[in-house]
């Protein structure tokens, strides 16, 4: 994993440290409970334009929850998600991905009967504007529209190499490119905030080391900003900008990796250390 490098400016002493961006999400004062258990407990932090963000803390801790906040499965009791500058109204998550929040899921969420492509091209769905009855009224502008979402879909195979796999059906794919496809689908939403929950669970080294690369590239190339949640600790060191670690569904720390790394409360909180 040594190898992988992102993109961090040096500060005049030699460290690493993320160059200062827009604010793309914030999130206030956030708190969450499911009858008497308290997910999240006032949480805020900020998401800031073409960051890795990571999102890390024990089991339980309340990460998958705060994910499920920011692309509007769970509506927080307490707080507020400014997205984009403007405080967002309650919303389902089809509306937070149309805003432009895609995610993948923390166990694969694909069509396992349909192949790679239609897969991808399903997430095209929330860009496509000719629907049914344009196409049965007018065919030319509908063909035209979908062989230019076959084009994106394309380039994003081409981007994954997975152009072997195109015709084959998901549920019959090895769980790593399950993974692979999974993104590719986030990716043909053209996002500007990807949220990816464990892109390396289930993964071998090798695995690892191919999705960490391939976030990488998403995250430079194509400028899209990313928050995620993963327990492998080399990658979320190697990956990100800035890391912010919950525990019992409170923030305990946030900033950048080696300093999250180097707190007494994080620490304690991965060897279990009682509250
Ligand atoms: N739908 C739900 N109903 C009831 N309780 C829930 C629900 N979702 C999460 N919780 C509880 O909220 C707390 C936080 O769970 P969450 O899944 O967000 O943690 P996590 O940090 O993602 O954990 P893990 O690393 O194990 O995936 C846990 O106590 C969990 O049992």
């Amino acid at each position: 994993m040594n190898a992988i490098v992102s993109d961090k400016t040096l500060s005049p002493n030699g460290a690493q440290e993320p160059a200062e961006r827009e604010v793309l999400l914030r999130v206030d004062n956030v708190s969450l409970s499911f009858g008497g258990v308290k997910a999240i407990t006032d949480i805020s932090f900020d998401i800031q334009k073409g960051e890795i963000r990571a999102i890390i803390g024990p089991n339980g801790a309340g990460k998958t929850s705060m994910l499920n906040v920011i692309n509007g499965f769970y509506h927080p009791q307490e707080g507020t998600i400014t997205w984009q500058g403007q405080v967002r109204r309650k919303m389902k998550p089809y509306e937070a991905a149309s805003q432009g929040i895609a995610r993948t899921f923390q166990n694969v969420a694909l069509f396992k009967g349909m192949t790679t492509l239609d897969n991808i091209m399903s997430g095209r769905t929330l860009k496509m504007h000719k629907n049914f009855f344009w196409q049965l009224l007018w065919r030319g502008p509908a063909e035209r529209e979908e062989i230019e979402h076959r084009r994106k879909v394309e380039d994003i195979i081409d981007f994954l190499e997975i152009q072997a796999i195109r015709k084959t059906p998901v549920g019959r794919l090895p769980y790593g490119l399950q993974k692979r496809v999974e993104l590719g689908r986030a990716l043909a939403m053209e996002p500007d905030l990807l949220l990816l929950d464990e892109p390396m669970a289930g993964m071998n080294l090798e695995e690892k080391e191919d999705m960490s690369r391939f976030i990488i590239d998403v995250n430079q190339e194509f400028g899209t900003t990313i928050a995620l949640i993963e327990h492998d600790m080399g990658v979320v060191m190697d990956l990100s900008d800035r890391v912010v670690v919950l525990d019992y569904g409170k923030k305990i720390a946030d900033g950048p990796p080696e300093e999250v790394q180097a707190s007494q409360a994080v620490i304690d909180a991965y060897l279990g250390v009682s509250h």
